[in-house]
């Protein structure tokens, strides 16, 4: 019996994770998965309930789970308080508590979807890279930071953009491997043409290739031509490895290839053994929860991840891919996507994909 924790969320968080929800029943009941799962608030839930978006017992029964699914947090709800009490937080501090260094973003462009993108179906068709985003160091996490006063009446933001070699190795390791698993080619992405933060990233990434991973295929690029390569020629790249900022915008980008930001799921992995977080990569999306509007497959292929990196059963993992890639080749779209034939909504959509775990 495996452990799985979810933690709805805001916004369409609980709407989509609801949907998660029903597929891990119908694979616990038909498909021999033996799962038991437990609910706790995250982000401004928490806030409303307990006063802080993370509380001590909820880490820890993150820490005792085996995987945690969880939908998203945050709003305009919570948006005028303090950092150290906003709901986003609460995610940092999950992340950072479980050592969860290693972010996997995949930009997977499926073959129903390919025309539901904004770019030429010719430049997507077939995409499939994935991102491995730092994701407990650089500037989400470096001190100094603040706001302060200036002696000349203004005000002063400021944040630290660090890494440690240490930081460095542990998350390109990851991505080495990871490459490995694939076409061998590895694009590591930096601004070591401005920071020092990013040349220390390219010189560590550089020497690890050489020493450990001669294999590999390493090249660099600098983050802001690859924000243009991304929509110039997606296909170009297999695996990019990145720091925590650029990994969390030029993922956002690579969404619209795949179609929509509803599609993409993540992995956050720390050191093997220990408890995983799987997240769809959008947010709480304010302006549809409720509605029954959000899309929920990139929470539910967020499950899929779970299922292949932390539960060790890949054949489940594939199964849900597929019943996923079928609801969308016989016409189910949710309101964001284009084209189909059925336009429906969260709950049915993942009817739909409950419906074709069977096939
Ligand atoms: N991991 C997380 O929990 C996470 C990630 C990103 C943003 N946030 C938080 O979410 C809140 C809203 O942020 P935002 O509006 O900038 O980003 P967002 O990702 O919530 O939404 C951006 C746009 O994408 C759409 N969208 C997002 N997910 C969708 C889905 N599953 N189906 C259909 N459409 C979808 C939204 O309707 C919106 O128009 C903020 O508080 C932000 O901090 C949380
Ligand atoms: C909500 C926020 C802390 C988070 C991030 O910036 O990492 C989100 O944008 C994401 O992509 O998971
Ligand atoms: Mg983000």
């Amino acid at each position: 019996m495996s452990r799985m924790l979810l933690l709805p969320g805001d916004g369409i968080g609980p709407e989509v994770l609801a949907q998660a929800e029903r597929v891990i029943e119908a694979l616990n009941r038909d498909f021999g998965l033996d799962v038991e799962v437990q609910s706790a608030l995250l982000g401004g839930a928490s806030i409303d309930t307990y006063g802080t978006p993370l509380t001590a017992e909820t880490l820890a029964q993150a820490k005792a789970s085996d995987v945690i699914l969880m939908g998203s947090v945050g709003g305009p709800k919570w948006s005028d308080t303090p950092f150290d009490r906003r709901p986003e937080q609460g995610l940092l501090d999950l992340r950072k508590g479980l050592s969860l260094f290693a972010n996997l973003r995949p930009a997977k462009c499926f073959a129903a979807l390919t025309d539901s993108s904004t770019l030429k179906p010719e430049v997507v068709a077939g995409l499939d890279l994935v991102f491995v985003r730092e994701l407990i160091g650089g500037v989400y996490f470096g001190e100094p930071r603040g706001i302060e006063a200036l002696a000349d009446g203004g005000r002063r933001g400021f944040n630290t953009q660090s890494y440690t070699d240490e930081e460095v190795r542990r998350v390109a390791r990851t991505a080495f491997e990871l490459a490995r698993t694939r076409s061998s080619r590895l694009c590591s992405v930096d601004k070591s043409n401005v920071m020092e933060a990013g040349l220390l990233w390219r010189e560590e990434v550089t020497m690890l290739g050489a020493s450990d991973y001669p294999d590999v295929d390493l090249s660099h690029m600098y983050a802001d031509n690859c924000a243009m390569q991304l929509v110039r020629e997606p296909r170009q790249f297999d695996v990019i490895l990145t720091d925590n900022l650029f990994g969390d915008l030029l993922s956002d980008a690579a969404a619209m290839l795949t179609g929509s930001l509803g599609m993409l799921p993540s992995a956050a992995l720390g050191e093997s053994g220990k408890s995983s977080l799987y997240e769809p990569i959008h947010g709480s999306a304010p302006d549809i929860a409720g509605k029954d509007l959000a899309n929920p497959c990139a929470t539910i292929l967020s499950l899929a991840m779970a299922l292949r990196h932390g539960l060790e059963r890949p054949d489940l993992a594939e199964r849900v891919e597929s019943a996923v890639a079928r609801a969308l080749d016989e016409g189910y779209r949710t309101a964001e996507l284009t084209g189909g034939s059925h336009r429906v909504g969260t709950a049915a959509m993942g009817q739909a994909i409950i419906a074709r775990l069977h096939a």
